[in-house]
């Protein structure tokens, strides 16, 4: 049997403390709901003493929330102690976390007091949590920078005096992983009663190593992390749950350790932390940020549709995560597109892949990603490139302004021949038009104009619809683009093709009459 390492969540007290404004109490009470689905050991859920309404929520979340151990956080200072048991009196488990900071710096200039003062404090304030629960928790604030000896010195007391749970935090983030095993290989060492309790690590994220030095921690003994959700917390963080949690998953084999975490939970857990929180999720954080299963170049969503483990180690199922994204960006191959039109019904006969794919990218260069509404009206509105159109869209180049007229240059190959022109207008859309009379040589009558977006927001593209007159008959053209200046040049050039076809079609009627 692996050991187990248990996950003290911290992010309704550590994580809390990060934001610019406190939740309030039916925040904390959803979250605290949402953070026990996960099937976290211990949830840190407030300071009791620090005012009346978080009191009240530790309170509160201790009546409502069963599953984990419920636990506040105090100072070495009866007064508290004394408020958090009041706070945790209605928990079926609760947990008195107390702490007091046991490093040089902390203790001359913040605490001014010594060691052996700070060692009584702590001392006492255990054996007066012990009066309220069996289960306290006491941290050696700052351990990261305090000399080993002097942490063996006030842990045995502190194991002494009843802590069950000893939590050793690198509070500003300033320790490295090997030092974190050396730091647990010391104590566990050189403290005679280590084995009556539980070693805890607390890391802070400052130099970006706070779940590489829980899991060294691990490694070398430990077996309680203290994190949050998102890695929220005091300055850059704390260690993030999701991560720790599915390191030992997925490598529970390497580790030989392993936690009780529900980790299809992680993902929606998640998202409530960064909306109630208002703490948005970078989109390369590792596990839950929106780029986590998103796969973007060819090679790798070649490998994915062939094998998924080629290029995922974790299946976005297992976290929560609905299915992996395939992005389809000018990076993407001819598999992937191939694949969501699939997807989304179409056949292989649908479509010229060559022409699709060429039009693909041209897109995908001009606006990033290209989504499935973007390539079905590449299909739709036939705007693959037919090599034999008579008049093909090389270019559009218009301007325009408030306070004078609008000018465009249109560039177009015509049986194969590059030609451009330009003209002015009341508006880009009108010169652009009037350039491609002047290089057709024939002048349509509008007789409807639309445009409209082909999908949803910012990124979408604009979708021309164009009905024209041209010798008494209506010819309907129509064009997308990201620019909507071009997908109303794309649109009339298409009439004009419509009519071209019309007179060959004609020529050729007229050509059978005369025999
Ligand atoms: C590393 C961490 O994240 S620790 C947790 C941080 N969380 C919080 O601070 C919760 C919000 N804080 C608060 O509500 C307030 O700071 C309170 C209620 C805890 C204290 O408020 P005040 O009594 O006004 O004290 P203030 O915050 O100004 O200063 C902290 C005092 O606690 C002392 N202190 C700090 N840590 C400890 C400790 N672990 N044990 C005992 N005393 C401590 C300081 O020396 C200072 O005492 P002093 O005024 O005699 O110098
Ligand atoms: C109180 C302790 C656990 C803490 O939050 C820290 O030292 O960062």
């Amino acid at each position: 049997m692996k050991d187990k390492v248990w996950i003290f969540d911290t992010t309704l007290r550590d994580g809390e403390q990060a934001l610019k404004a406190s939740l309030t109490e039916d925040d904390k009470i959803q979250l605290a709901h949402t953070i026990s689905r996960l099937n976290v050991d211990v949830m840190e859920v407030g300071f009791p003493v620090s005012s009346p309404a978080d009191f009240r929520s530790v309170q509160r979340i201790a009546t409502e929330v069963k599953g984990p151990i419920i636990c506040g956080l105090a100072r070495a200072v009866a007064k508290d102690i004394e408020a958090c048991g009041e706070a945790l009196r209605p928990a079926e488990q609760g947990r008195i976390h107390t702490f007091i900071a046991t490093s040089p710096l902390h203790l001359e200039h913040k605490l001014r007091m010594s060691l052996d003062d700070a060692t009584a404090m702590a001392v006492k304030s255990i054996q007066l949590a012990r009066n309220y629960t069996d289960d306290v928790e006491f941290s050696c604030e700052d351990a990261g920078r305090t000399p080993h000896w002097d942490l063996c010195r006030i842990v045995e007391k502190a194991i002494d005096a009843g802590a069950s749970t000893i939590n050793l935090p690198d509070t500003v983030g300033y320790v490295t992983p090997d030092e974190y095993a050396a730091m647990i290989h010391h104590l566990m060492n050189n403290v005679p009663n280590i084995d009556k309790a539980r070693l805890s690590v607390h890391c802070h994220n400052d130099l970006g190593l706070a779940v590489a030095n829980s899991i060294a921690a691990v490694q070398a003994g430990a077996r309680q992390i203290e994190c949050t959700i998102n890695g929220i917390g005091e300055r850059a963080g704390n260690c993030s749950l999701e991560e720790v949690a599915m390191i030992m998953k997925m490598r529970e084999d390497h580790l030989k350790v392993h936690t009780d975490i529900r980790s299809e939970e992680i993902y929606r857990a998640s998202r409530q932390v960064a909306k109630i929180c208002n703490m948005p999720v970078q989109p390369n954080k590792a596990i839950v940020g929106e780029n986590a299963f998103a796969h973007s170049s060819g090679i790798h969503q070649d490998g994915v549709l062939k094998a998924q483990n080629t290029y995922e180690i974790m299946s976005p199922e297992s976290v929560g995560v609905p299915n992996n994204q395939l992005n389809m960006t000018s990076r993407s191959g001819r598999h992937v597109i191939e694949h969501r039109l699939e997807e989304l019904g179409y056949q292989k006969s649908d479509y010229d892949m060559d022409s699709l794919y060429s039009s693909f990218l041209a897109l995908a260069d001009q606006k990033g990603t290209v989504y499935d509404y973007d390539l079905e009206a590449m299909i739709y509105f036939n705007q693959i490139k037919d090599k034999d159109e008579k008049y093909q869209l090389e270019f559009v180049n218009s301007t325009s302004n408030s306070q004078s007229v609008a000018s465009s240059t249109i560039g177009m190959t015509i049986d194969g021949e590059s030609k451009q022109e330009a003209a002015t207008g009341n508006g880009p859309v009108e010169a652009s038009f009037l350039a491609i009379e002047r290089l057709t040589g024939m002048s349509v009558e509008m007789i409807e104009y639309n445009l409209e977006a082909t999908g949803q927001g910012a990124s979408s593209l604009g979708q021309v619809n164009i009905i024209a007159k041209y010798d008494g008959r209506p010819y309907h053209g129509a064009g997308i683009a990201a620019d909507v200046v071009e997908a109303s040049v794309r649109a009339m050039i298409r009439v004009y093709n419509l009519i071209y076809r019309a007179q060959k079609v004609s020529d050729l009627k007229q050509q059978r009459k005369a025999g």
